[in-house]
């Protein structure tokens, strides 16, 4: 049966990264890969069309589908509408909306892309950090929340910052079936020292170590494991953390392989479904003008072979053409150093392709 496949361009460079992850995919299916593509609109682009953010045309296909494809949402010509119709509002729906919980991010250094890090070579060759991220619940999506006017008619913003015991254990279980078949390391972050729902979080790792007696756990509060991270990476194998804090992190970590424009990710559920997008966002900057790095979309797409289609050689398939251009010096802008070949999103699919 052909594997089905929602295609969601959205927003700013969405459009432009999505279609060279789909060029790279076509590849695929030209040699006997039996899959099928339906675009749907997801965040601004939905928000114009169905005037809702993730509409149900998007919700049908996108349940329908063995796995989504995305590539970002959002623009400053839609921060002014209501909350609720807001593009990223549309991109926390679908997640909570397919359940998905598990979001991995993972940071790896191309050796190619050294100088192109912030850090020093020698401090991040051979980076290769897994960055667990749990999706659909912390402050993102406790309730109350919003803006109001208290007793005393002072104006202020509020967020619930929540984990149930559900919640934890299964992100927890996720991060240590991944750290068992790599480095056997994990690395829980938090802020137990001030923040309850953190506190809770730590404990009920803890207790879910008990099931992993082979895997060495550590704990880190937030704000070292942010400076660690620039200080010395390689100390991380697995690293497992709520919402928020791995949306920060992760952001961070990007800049040690050379760019946001190079970090993958997989939003997995239950199920093998999943949604696989770039982690970065619609780059309003630089949307339209052929610009974007293509390369996290094309490893997101590489990571949707592998843990929703268990199809590991399309997968490296991917990641190996990805190696072989960047080792024929091609760059996008984002990772472009001197004695390099300059490249726009376009060429740098065009490159990949050829690669395959
Ligand atoms: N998953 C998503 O859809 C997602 C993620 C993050 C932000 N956003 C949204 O995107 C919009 C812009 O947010 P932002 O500016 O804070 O973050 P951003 O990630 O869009 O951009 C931050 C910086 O990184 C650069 N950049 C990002 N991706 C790049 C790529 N592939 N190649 C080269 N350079 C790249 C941008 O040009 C910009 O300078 C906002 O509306 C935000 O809410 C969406
Ligand atoms: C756009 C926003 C809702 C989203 C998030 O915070 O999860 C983004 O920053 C990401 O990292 O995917
Ligand atoms: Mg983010």
């Amino acid at each position: 049966m052909a594997l089905n496949i929602a295609v969601l361009p959205g927003d700013g460079i969405g459009p432009e990264i999505v279609a060279q992850a789909l060029r790279v995919l076509e590849v695929l299916k030209k040699d006997g890969l039996d899959m099928t593509f339906t675009e749907a609109p997801l965040g601004g682009q939905a928000y114009d069309q169905y005037g809702h953010p993730y509409p149900e045309f998007t919700q049908k296909i996108c349940r329908a589908a063995d796995a989504v494809l995305l590539g970002a949402v959002g623009g400053p010509q839609y921060d002014t509408l209501d909350r609720p119709l807001r593009p990223e509002r549309g991109l926390l729906a679908i997640r909570k909306d397919l359940g998905l919980f598990a979001n991995l991010r993972p940071a790896v250094l191309f050796p190619e892309l050294a100088n192109a890090s912030t850090l020093k070579p020698e401090v991040v060759a051979g980076l290769d950090i897994m960055i667990v991220r749990e999706l659909t619940g912390d402050v993102y999506f406790g309730q109350p929340r919003g803006i109001r006017t208290n007793e005393e008619g002072v104006r202020e913003g509020f967020n619930t910052m929540i984990y149930s015991e559900p919640e934890v254990r299964r992100i927890a279980h996720v991060a240590f079936e991944i750290a068992m078949k790599r480095g056997k390391k994990l690395c829980s972050v938090d802020k137990a020292n001030v923040l309850e729902t953190t506190e809770f979080w730590k404990e009920i790792v803890i207790d879910v170590a008990k099931e992993y007696p082979e895997v060495e756990l550590s704990h880190m509060y937030v704000d070292n494991a942010a400076m660690q991270l620039i200080r010395n990476p390689k100390q991380f194998d697995v690293m497992v953390t709520g919402n928020i804090f791995g949306d920060i992190l992760s952001d961070e970590a990007s800049m040690l392989t050379g760019s946001i424009g190079m970090l993958a990710s997989a939003s997995l559920n239950e199920s093998k479904q999943g949604l696989y997008e770039p982690s970065h966002g619609s780059a309003p900057d630089i949307a339209g003008k052929n610009l974007a790095n293509p390369i996290a979309t094309i490893l997101s797409a590489a990571m949707m072979l592998r843990y929703s289609f268990d199809n590991e050689a399309a997968a490296t398939r991917i990641e190996n053409a990805v190696k072989k251009v960047l080792a024929a010096g091609y760059r996008t802008g984002d990772i472009y150093e001197e004695g390099t070949k300059r490249v726009s999103c376009s060429e740098m699919g065009d490159q990949i392709v050829a690669a395959m």
